[in-house]
């Protein structure tokens, strides 16, 4: 499938050429912004803690507008319109063009059961490029166990029917748990058959909701298991496969080429190898319903706040992007790890299971060169 508009951010770092309006600021690749908190579901595991009724303090709409005026200034974002359930903002089909007008390529992330026909239409007229629909099990019973609502599921496989009648591209999103990892690949097979463009897989972050079902995330040695799988699956698939809060990911991919003696080169792996596991504060950002600016959705980090800060200065001066920015602020293994440039750690898992947004991720099993010549102590630490 041709896919001209929304092409997959690369690491910076790759790009020394990709010259900067700020000097030394990387280009913004990728923009979240939740452009409401509220949300006719109630997963268990949602970072935004998102319930049904309004939330105060949400930017209004000439706010809004003057947000995404700036824009510009920071390189050629995607912005992904999210939330919370960005459908239930009132003004989205008139901050969508509106992004449009400015040459903003556009895409959006809902759970999709509120996709009806009329609905599909706007999506499609309003510019929008792709929606991502989220699935988290194969099935009805695992799928609105998860997400709190009966009836989830096949809400937002009737969405994504009316979205691909509008001729709207779609990926699906899924966040892989102890509970549906046994169901990994039907999951999969599921995204394939329903003819999505992409399948994008997030691991449990336990920020939020998530935080009480801290039981539910796998371990590092799954991880290992399902990151391999993720690798195998690519080879079968038309699909673009995205690892996101899995930046392990991108090791592991060199690491089995290696091992089958393919070169990791656009040629054989496109712009997955030039991208970076981890972007948040580098080639990404979030911003949350009420403004406040952070490396990454599940990482409460305030960097700066919109309505006080113009949002391009906070892009090329909070003192916590330039900390991501910078390898040797990172601690632990990640800090010395050879593949710190096409990982970098989930800094969000490592803030909330480590407590410090730079510590070493916790949930990998990979000893950096520079770690395994220590003493058999600190390598004790690293496995445990
Ligand atoms: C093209 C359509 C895409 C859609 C609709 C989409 C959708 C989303 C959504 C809904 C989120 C979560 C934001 C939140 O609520 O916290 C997200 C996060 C993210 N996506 Fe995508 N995405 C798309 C493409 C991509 C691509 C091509 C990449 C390639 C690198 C990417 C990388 C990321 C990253 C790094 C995050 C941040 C996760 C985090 O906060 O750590 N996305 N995306
Ligand atoms: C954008 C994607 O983020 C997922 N999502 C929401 N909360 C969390 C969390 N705590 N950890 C991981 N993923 C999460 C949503 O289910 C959606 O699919
Ligand atoms: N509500 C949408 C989803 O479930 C996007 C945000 S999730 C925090 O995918
Ligand atoms: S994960 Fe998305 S759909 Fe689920 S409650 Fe949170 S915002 Fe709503």
């Amino acid at each position: 499938m041709h896919r001209p508009e929304i092409m997959h951010p690369t690491h910076p770092a790759s790009h020394p050429h990709n010259a900067s309006p700020h000097g030394q600021t990387p280009p913004l690749r990728l923009i979240a912004w939740e452009i409401t908190r509220s949300c006719n579901l109630a997963c268990q595991h949602c970072r935004a803690e998102a319930h049904e009724e309004p939330y105060p303090g949400e930017l209004s709409t000439a706010e809004a507008k003057a947000l995404i005026d700036t824009f510009p200034e920071t390189g050629n974002p995607v912005i992904i319109f999210t939330g919370g359930e960005p459908l239930m903002r009132k003004d989205i089909f008139e901050l969508v063009p509106y992004a449009r007008a400015k040459g903003l390529r556009c895409v959006m992330g809902t759970n999709g059961t509120r996709i009806d026909a009329d609905m599909a239409a706007r999506i499609k007229e309003s510019g929008i490029q792709r929606c991502s629909i989220s699935i988290d099990g194969p099935d009805a019973p695992s799928h609105d166990d998860f997400r709190g609502v009966p009836g989830a599921f096949e809400a937002s496989l009737a969405g994504i029917e009316e979205l691909k009648k509008a001729g709207v591209e779609f990926q699906i999103n899924t966040t892989v748990t102890k509970h549906n990892m046994p169901f990994f690949k039907k999951v999969f097979h599921l995204a394939e058959d329903i003819g999505a463009a992409a399948w994008h897989i997030f691991l449990l972050v336990p920020t939020g909701r998530g935080d009480a079902i801290r039981n539910e995330i796998i371990n590092a040695q799954e991880y290992e298991e399902v990151l391999n799988w993720f690798y195998d699956f690519r080879k079968t698939t038309s699909m673009h496969l995205k690892a996101t809060c899995a930046p392990h990911y991108y090791r592991i991919m060199r690491q089995r080429a290696r091992e089958e003696g393919i070169k990791v080169n656009m040629d054989n792996f496109g712009l997955d190898a030039m991208t970076r596991g981890c972007l948040g504060g580098t080639g990404f950002c979030f911003i949350s319903h009420t403004g406040q600016v952070q490396p990454c959705g599940f990482l409460e980090l305030d960097c700066g706040q919109i309505k006080t800060t113009r949002f391009p200065d906070i892009w090329t001066s909070s003192p916590q992007f330039l900390a991501l920015r910078d390898q040797s602020s990172y601690e632990g293994k990640c800090g010395v790890c050879e593949y710190h440039k096409v990982c970098g750690g989930c800094r969000a898992r490592a803030h909330t299971m480590k407590g410090h947004y730079l510590k070493e991720e916790p949930l990998c099993t990979y000893i950096p060169r520079a770690v395994d010549n220590q003493a058999p102590t600190d390598k004790q630490e690293e496995k445990g």
